[in-house]
């Protein structure tokens, strides 16, 4: 059964009800740091649900800022491209005045076509798209031209269509092994580090890229950071590389965990029922420490990582 925008508009709503009392229910979300609320009656359909409060992580260290976390549902996907764009555009203005620059990271897979609203009006014009300078945060390690490229679906669907610099589009060198691309794009991410272009964590020593725009897998994944991989546990370099990726095709870049918990800003895009139960594992109350998805383990030391998802990818979810 999924959420009715009238009963989330009231209430909050278990998706499947079950034993434990609203109130043990909300505790736990509690202690998870992620608190939903529904959005007033005038809301339009989209972004059912909304987090009430930014708390500490229960995997933040006193004293240090604070991670924040949401979830929002959307009813369609229009809606949350629509959501999607007006929150990175808000972000590009935001970092642009601030740092002068814009660092955006993005994946592949279904997570591109959510970017598609950017490329339209208001956006196209509104967005000072020569302060934005373009990451991956993971690539397969296939030539540029190469259908499985992430830089290539990118390019199709959304940097082609935006007036971003050329110049500050990072693809990887497709002429490197894996190894090598991995070392070559650490070593140009350093460089932009000195020059100012990509801020650095103080909190953590890594690199702070201002948005990272990512999906997830149905087995949990994020980046090319698959469950069980030894790369999942890498903390020392900021990009590294797999030969053995179980999405073809094997051979990847990614960027480590450390650096993706040193972003500003992450908007995770999960939608359809295939994430449901990843997404279950990774936001319900039935938290297990002991084997962790990586999307579990993506936890901001000093950010914001906000969901963006359908009803079928939340629909095992039931705290809601
Ligand atoms: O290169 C890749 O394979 C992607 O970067 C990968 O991490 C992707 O983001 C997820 O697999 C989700 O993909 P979907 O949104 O298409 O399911």
């Amino acid at each position: 059964m999924s959420i009715s925008a009238a009963a989330a508009s009231t209430s909050l709503s278990p998706v499947n009800p079950r034993r434990s009392s609203p109130a043990s229910r909300v505790s736990a979300l509690l202690r998870r740091s992620l608190l939903w609320r529904p959005l007033s009656s005038s809301s339009s359909s989209h972004s059912l649900l909304r987090p009430v409060s930014a708390m500490a992580s229960p995997r933040t260290a006193a004293g240090e800022a604070a991670s924040r976390k949401k979830l929002i549902i959307f009813d369609d996907e229009e809606d949350l491209a629509a959501s999607l764009a007006k929150r990175t555009a808000e972000l590009s203005a935001r970092f642009a005045a601030e740092r002068g620059a814009f660092t955006v990271v993005l994946s592949g897979g279904s997570l591109v076509k959510a970017l598609r609203k950017l490329t339209e009006p208001p956006y196209l014009e509104a967005v000072d798209w020569s302060k934005w300078h373009v990451f991956w945060v993971d690539e397969r390690v296939v030539p540029k031209d190469h259908a499985d490229s992430n830089y290539k679906l990118a390019t199709d669907e959304f940097l082609s269509k935006v007036p971003i610099p050329a110049g500050q589009v990072y693809a990887i060198n497709d002429a490197l092994s894996a190894e090598g691309a991995a070392e070559d794009y650490e070593t140009r991410l350093s460089q932009l580090v000195k020059d100012g272009v990509i801020g650095m964590s103080p909190v953590t020593g890594f690199p702070k890229f201002d948005l990272m725009l990512m999906g997830m897998g149905p087995d949990g994944h994020v980046a090319s950071l698959f469950p069980d991989h030894p790369v999942v546990h890498e903390n020392q370099k900021w990009v590294t590389f797999v030969k053995d990726s179980p999405k073809p095709p094997p051979e990847r870049i990614t960027f480590t965990l450390p650096v993706i918990n040193s972003s500003a800003c992450i908007a995770l895009v999960v939608t359809g029922a295939g994430k449901a139960g990843a997404v279950h594992k990774a936001l319900s109350e039935e938290q297990n420490t002991s084997d962790l998805l990586p999307v579990e383990m993506v936890s901001l030391q000093d950010g914001e990582l906000t969901w963006f998802t359908d009803k079928p990818a939340v629909s095992m979810l039931s705290s809601l």
